[in-house]
């Protein structure tokens, strides 16, 4: 099994020194209305434009995870003053001054972070940091990221992964290329920056973006803070003239990746689960689960302010589908999979095998182990309709494959998880929220 990487673990995870959680199935049906803890995405941008603006912010609505927690804490030791109460924070931001000019920063596993942070202490006239991340985020891609960075007169040195030494010189702007196919946050991170270079940026897309939607959540969230961005609807061509961030009193989205995990709960036991603090009118790419759980012969109701789910005695499957603008549901489908009439294929998600886990290789090993037929590809897999049989389960310390997981002990005797407090990076209430739903879930 995976050993965890402890110190990516905050104050605000849970199940530390829990080995184990297994997961009964349902003994009835659900029907509950439900409300999401607060978007990663969301939260994580907030934090980073609120730090850099000029004046305060009151984020209201974030997400209290590892993700969170130690983006909060890489902010408070640049020397941002913050006060969270409940999942509600004020920001004292430095208008890209950041006050502590010298420290060894770490910030735990958030790829979000990761991306984010080092074009804006590039940004910054004067200072040098040391940013450490966990053994995962270690591992996986910056270095586009960094490149753009460099062409917009970025000092980073490292060796293609983190650790990364950042000296604040200030950016000159201008032109830069970057691909958005392995991560969509290597853009939202230049363009985050972006308004705090010396003269106007223009950054080209040669390809696709992954995931885009996210880099449109960018967008929005920064002309939310007062400053300007013209980019075609593409998103291939954006433009950004210096501008300075202004602080802001926002309410945060609630999180539509962990909702799916709520959808998926009703599409596989004849549920109906109600989630009353979404609508379609996010941007969030996940939000779209919710029309393959339809496709899938559930029961969807679009309402103003919430989406409900009515599930189904029998998923329907025998389809093959793109994965690429909502990929961090794969692993949701592929755990949905076995119970479905037909065999089902997720593909275009090359990328995801360098997210938490090499998710892809993580989820074909699993239903492996669960009886599972499955195929794999370097850009995605086939999952055959069977019977899971009883089996412990590696979660590979990662978040998606424990909540994807356990989603298949509703249906199954017998299903253990290792490591369930790796849900932590986005959602350490999960478990929690089961069991409020009534979910036999227990720990040892
Ligand atoms: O910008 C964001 O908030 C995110 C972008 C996506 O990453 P990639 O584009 O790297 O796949 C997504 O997987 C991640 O969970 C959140
Ligand atoms: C890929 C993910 O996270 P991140 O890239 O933000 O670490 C995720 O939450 O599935």
């Amino acid at each position: 099994m995976h050993t965890p990487d402890a110190r990516a673990r905050s104050d605000w995870s849970s199940l530390n020194d829990v080995q184990t959680v297994t997961i009964s199935p349902l003994e009835k049906s659900i029907h509950r209305d439900i409300r999401i803890p607060g978007s990663k995405s969301f939260t994580n941008r907030a934090l980073i434009i609120a730090a850099m603006a000029e004046g305060p912010s009151i984020l209201s609505g974030i997400l209290r995870s590892d993700d969170s927690y130690w983006c909060i804490d890489t902010l408070n030791k640049l020397g941002i003053e913050t006060k969270v109460d409940g999942d509600t924070i004020e920001i004292n931001g430095c208008a890209g001054d950041w006050p502590i000019k010298q420290a060894n920063l770490y910030i735990g596993a958030a790829g979000t972070t990761a991306r984010f942070l080092p074009g804006t202490l590039a940004a910054a006239n004067s200072g040098e940091w040391f940013v450490e991340a966990s053994e995962r985020m270690s591992q996986r891609p910056v270095e586009l990221l960094l490149e753009g960075l460099r062409t917009l007169g970025a000092s980073i040195e490292s060796e293609g992964y983190y650790p990364l030494k950042i000296k604040g010189q200030g950016l000159k702007g201008g032109p830069v290329t970057i691909s958005g196919k392995q991560s969509s946050q290597f853009i939202s991170g230049l363009l985050m920056a972006s308004p705090y270079a010396e003269n106007e940026v223009t950054v080209t897309i040669p390809d696709y973006i992954v995931q885009h939607a996210y880099v449109k959540i960018t967008i929005d969230l920064m002309k939310r803070f007062g400053v300007k961005v013209e980019a075609n609807d593409e998103l291939t061509t954006m433009v950004i003239p210096p501008s300075v961030y202004k602080g802001q009193k926002l309410d945060l989205e609630a999180d539509a990746s962990t909702a799916s995990y709520f959808f998926a709960l009703a599409a596989l036991t004849n549920s109906r689960i109600k989630v009353t603090n979404l609508n379609m009118k996010t941007n969030q790419p996940d939000i779209f689960m919710v029309d393959l759980y339809e496709k899938m012969g559930c029961t969807v109701t679009r309402g103003d302010s919430f989406i409900e789910v009515i599930g189904t005695d029998q998923l329907l499957g025998g389809f093959d589908i793109s994965m690429k603008e909502m990929s961090d549901q794969t692993l949701t489908i592929a755990a949905l999979a076995p119970f479905a009439s037909g065999p089902i294929t997720l593909r275009d998600v090359e990328h995801i095998r360098h997210h938490e886990s090499d998710r892809i290789s993580a989820i074909c090993t699993e239903l492996t182990k669960l009886g599972i037929k499955v195929e794999e590809f370097a850009d995605g897999l086939t999952i055959y309709p069977g019977t899971p049989k009883p089996a412990v389960l590696d979660s590979y310390d990662d978040h998606r494959v424990a909540m994807s997981l356990a989603l298949v002990g509703l249906k199954v005797p017998g299903i253990t998880i290792h490591d369930p407090g790796c849900v932590s990076k986005t959602c350490p209430t999960y478990f929690d929220l089961l069991k409020d739903l009534g979910v036999s879930v227990q720990y040892k």
